[in-house]
């Protein structure tokens, strides 16, 4: 009988898309492809390391923030419940009409399938550019790369973009999206602080809303979904961050040691806290990892809004919150020694968060 000959499939032919990729000129999206290459592939470790999923009647905090007026103890008294415990929750009622929030996930579907000859403009590694996307952070330490591509948009940096900089396709929902995040934002700011038991703009006073990145997600269909990760395990390096997420599901939360996933919810909003509000609360507030699974049904989008401290400022545990039994956790830290930190750790690692502690 004859042997049909089976040739080792080589990823490696597959990488010719996948150069332009590492050079800026190409997204995911651009190239169609079988399999993954090589570069995509969670590595031994990554796997061994993983958690199990647990999925049975459990899910994050939903949070109501209708009538506030009346109710804002109770809604006070829940959010510090979810970011003691959880670190995340969900949002409904928070004043974000449903059509805006469609019209941004719109927009973002938009950015990333219009042609490679309008998109080519925004590829660039250059820092001080306020619109880029698909800086793939992993492929500069080692690790494997997330299957998605990404849109950044640093919106108030503190000083708001120059609306000319955004993207024809989706300028004007980024800038009714981003005013609509920026008062949320205002708004969470208080009732953290107020959570935390100390006064209502004490986390604005200290700047903790000043800067607004958002991101344009874009997680392609996935052939090999189990090979990869849409994101790896991370927790934020932010103060918080506000996520909207389509209907394709694939977010997971770590809670007690499995991943729990968090259902898709139309017109809500999924609020977590980052590392920066972790160390300025001195471990009252949690930042808890999170990752998104790749999928073969796609393409799945989100809008993460991460509210960023100011680089250059000094942070470190607010004083009021210390007390005999919880004494000061981390020491002080700016932005920028705390996210060159971040960087060199890279994704799928240890929490940034303990290289400060005292
Ligand atoms: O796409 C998502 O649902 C989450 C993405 C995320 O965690 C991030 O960009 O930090
Ligand atoms: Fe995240």
């Amino acid at each position: 009988m004859e042997v049909p000959e089976v040739l080792p499939f080589d990823r490696n032919n597959e990488l010719k898309a996948f150069d332009d990729m590492k050079a800026g000129v190409k997204g995911l999206v651009d190239t169609r492809i079988e399999k993954i290459p090589q570069m995509f592939i969670r590595t031994l470790d990554e796997l061994a390391k993983d958690l199990p999923v647990h999925d049975e009647g459990i899910e994050i905090p939903m949070i109501d923030m209708g009538c506030m007026d009346h109710r804002r103890k109770d809604i006070i008294d829940e959010i510090r419940h979810a970011s003691k415990t959880w670190g995340f929750f969900q949002l409904s009622n928070h004043g974000i009409p449903l059509i805006v929030t469609k019209e941004m996930i719109e927009g973002v579907h938009k950015f990333h399938e219009q042609d490679m000859e309008t998109k080519k403009q925004f590829y660039t590694k250059d820092p001080s550019s306020k619109v880029n996307c698909n800086v793939i952070i992993d492929l500069y330490n080692g690790k494997s790369a997330d299957w998605r591509d990404t849109f950044r948009c640093q919106f108030l940096s503190p000083d708001p973009i120059n609306p000319q900089e955004l993207p024809d396709t989706c300028r004007d929902i980024i800038l009714e999206y981003g005013k609509r995040i920026i008062s949320l934002g205002d708004t969470l700011t208080e009732l953290f602080s107020e959570a935390l038991g100390i006064s209502k703009d004490h986390l604005k006073g200290m700047d903790c809303n000043q800067c607004l990145t958002i991101n344009g997600n874009y997680y392609p269909a996935c052939p090999e979904p189990e090979l990869t990760l849409g994101t790896k395990n991370h927790a934020d390096p932010v103060f918080f961050t506000i996520l909207l997420q389509d209907h394709i599901g694939g977010l997971q939360v770590l809670h007690q040691s499995s991943w729990i996933n968090v259902k898709p919810i139309p017109g809500a909003l999924i609020v977590n806290i980052g590392d920066f509000l972790q160390l300025i609360s001195n471990d009252k507030f949690k930042s808890v990892e999170h990752r998104v699974l790749a999928n073969r049904v796609g393409p799945r989008v989100s809008v993460p809004c991460f509210f960023k401290p100011n680089s250059t400022k000094l942070y470190g545990p607010i004083k009021e919150l210390f007390s005999e039994e919880n004494p000061r956790v981390y020491k002080d830290a700016t932005y920028k020694e705390y996210y060159e930190h971040f960087l060199s750790v890279g994704l799928g690692g240890e929490s940034a968060l303990n290289y400060f502690k005292v």
